[in-house]
């Protein structure tokens, strides 16, 4: 049977959408985030022989062991986005955000998978079977849902929240939710680059997180 899935290069889905929308204003040259790893009781004992070797997991007064992931240690994780096509104008700012954040945090190009559904409802399904097929780290979740006049927002937003937990939880790969659910086109637009950031890079930065901890703390 054909993949089911098309895989898209992200930079070219960057360069050709990129030519009639302004530059994204809560872009900054250096990382948005980052983790202090300093341990402030530094006793050998109290460190695990895997958290020498990773500078993210400390140990605190009590002694017991912190996990977190990393936002820097990012060489070799694969990530999948699922991106609704719903609301498009909307959607394609966040998968802009997610993917420069991606680079900005070293992720590599080849190592993002991007797959297009038609709508937020439909992103729960892609999500589980990209996260079961063992190839990605973490599946970002894009999406934008926008009160009508009916009912429609809710079974959509809820079923998109509900939908991407389940796929994590029954694939066991972080599956992070990246679906606005607003009440109009003004709060959605604040929040794809406008005055409330990019959504989409934020679940990006969330993905790396998760993707590291995963990876480096958890397997
Ligand atoms: N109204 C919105 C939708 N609706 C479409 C659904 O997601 C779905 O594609 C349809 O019900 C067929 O199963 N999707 C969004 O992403 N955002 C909306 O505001
Ligand atoms: C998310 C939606 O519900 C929306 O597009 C549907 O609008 P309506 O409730 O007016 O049918």
């Amino acid at each position: 049977m054909a993949a089911t899935f098309a895989a898209v290069n992200p930079a070219k889905l960057l360069t050709s959408s990129s030519s009639n929308r302004s530059p994204l204003p809560h872009f900054h040259s250096r990382p948005l985030v980052s983790f202090s790893t300093s341990i402030r009781t530094p006793s050998a004992n109290l460190v695990s022989a895997r958290s020498r070797h990773s500078p993210v997991a400390v140990s605190a007064a009590s002694g017991s062991q912190h996990l977190i992931g990393s936002l820097t240690k990012t060489e070799g994780l694969r990530f999948a986005v699922v991106v609704a096509r719903f609301n498009e104008v909307v959607t394609n700012l966040l998968l802009e955000g997610a993917l420069e954040t991606f680079r900005r945090y070293s992720v590599r190009e080849e190592d993002i998978t991007v797959v297009k559904v038609p709508g937020s409802f439909e992103i729960p399904v892609v999500a589980q079977k990209l996260g079961r097929s063992g190839n990605y780290h973490a599946v970002l979740c894009i999406g934008a849902v926008i009160r009508g006049d009916t009912t429609h927002y809710e079974a959509v937003a809820n079923s998109a929240a509900s939908g991407v937990m389940s796929a994590g939880l029954e694939s066991g790969v972080p599956c992070i939710f990246g679906v606005l659910t607003c009440e109009n086109m003004d709060q959605t637009l604040n929040r794809a680059g406008g005055k409330a950031g990019n959504k989409g890079a934020e679940a990006a930065l969330t993905a790396i997180e998760m993707a590291s901890l995963f990876e480096h703390h958890l397997k």
